[in-house]
């Protein structure tokens, strides 16, 4: 069964789709990286799936169980802008009403591991109206966590962590999912700390969901390759294929070969060079994360807006 299972899910701001028919599907332990540039729909999305905001048209169900309008269920723990956190108590006293809410058996021992859990220490015996940052995110991260969700939506949840807090987070939520089983949807702009931990994307642009790969597709598309440019392609490729079994060759649409696998440059260089094949180019061309993401989202152009006045909820 899925753990998340999200169906044409629309949401229009005065006439306008900010969440256009998006339908995605998470399995227990999956980790989703939700990707996008700003205003293109991740939060009003994840708002609609934690129950805070009513869709225009589509179904949310969890573990099998489908949610009306706006209705919250204690299966979901969500970290959406700001936490819900009383300032006058204490981080473990906030968790512990939440803990409550859910119906923990002891509540108390389990806010006490949690905030444990998130690196709060002895500051969460603190009232949170003095945490720093950091410190409030921990805190909203404790809170969503508390219960063991069997589905967790976390926008931006690296946002004001020091380098430890995020080494912290990603082992806290690579758990979550590897040993409980919760499905994971973390939306968030830090590319390098999403490869680090998810195991699925979902790249939303102006509304609608327009690609969805696994961590291993997209590690594929951002492995570094040789380059070999020449104006004899079929020739250089027929000599590299045979002196070369074990690489890989794709002649691209400007008649580039582009190989992967076990060959150095150096020996590709050779190796044309001994057959006579005229060589103009020769490189590795390095692709990181963040130009295929920019690629997907659609490039770096303004941003998408559909607010003309505030207009919430
Ligand atoms: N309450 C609202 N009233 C009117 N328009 C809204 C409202 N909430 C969101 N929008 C619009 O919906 C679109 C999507 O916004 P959303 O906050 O979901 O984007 P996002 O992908 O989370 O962006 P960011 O990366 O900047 O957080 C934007 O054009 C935004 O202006």
């Amino acid at each position: 069964m899925d753990a998340l299972r999200c169906t044409d899910l629309t949401r229009a701001f005065r006439g306008k789709r900010a969440v256009d028919a998006v339908s995605l599907a998470l399995q227990p332990g999956d980790i989703y990286g939700l990707v996008g540039r700003n205003g293109a729909g991740k939060s009003t999305l994840l708002k609609m799936i934690a129950g805070y905001l009513a869709p225009t048209a589509g179904t949310v169900e969890v573990c099998g169980e489908a949610l009306g309008p706006c209705q919250t269920s204690s299966r979901i723990g969500c970290l959406i802008e700001h936490p819900a956190v009383n300032p006058a108590l204490t981080g473990v006293q906030n968790v512990t009403v939440r803990a409550i809410a859910q119906g923990l058996p002891d509540p108390k021992r389990a806010a006490t591991e949690m905030v444990e859990a998130v690196g709060l220490g002895e500051a969460g015996r603190d009232r949170a109206k003095g945490y720093s940052l950091g410190m409030k995110q921990r805190l909203g991260l404790a809170l969503a966590l508390v219960g063991r969700p069997d589905v967790l939506l976390l926008d931006e949840p690296f946002n004001g962590l020091d380098p430890e807090g995020v080494r912290l987070v990603r082992r806290l939520l690579t758990s979550a999912a590897e040993e409980r089983g919760t499905a994971i949807v973390i939306s968030s702009h830090v590319l390098d700390q999403l490869e680090r931990t998810v195991t699925r994307y979902g790249v939303i642009r102006a509304g609608r969901l327009v690609a969805e790969m696994t961590a291993a597709e997209v590690e594929e598309a951002c492995a570094d390759y040789l380059c070999v440019e020449t104006a004899d392609a079929p020739r250089a490729l027929t000599v590299l294929e045979q002196a070369c079994p074990e690489a890989c060759f794709t002649v691209m649409p400007d008649d580039a070969i582009r190989v992967t696998g076990a060959v150095e440059a150096e020996e590709v260089g050779r190796l044309l060079l001994e057959a006579g094949v005229p060589v103009s180019g020769l490189y590795v061309h390095a692709r990181d994360i963040e130009d295929y993401f920019v690629e997907l989202m659609g490039g770096t152009g303004a941003v998408r807006g559909t607010r003309g006045g505030e207009n919430r909820g």
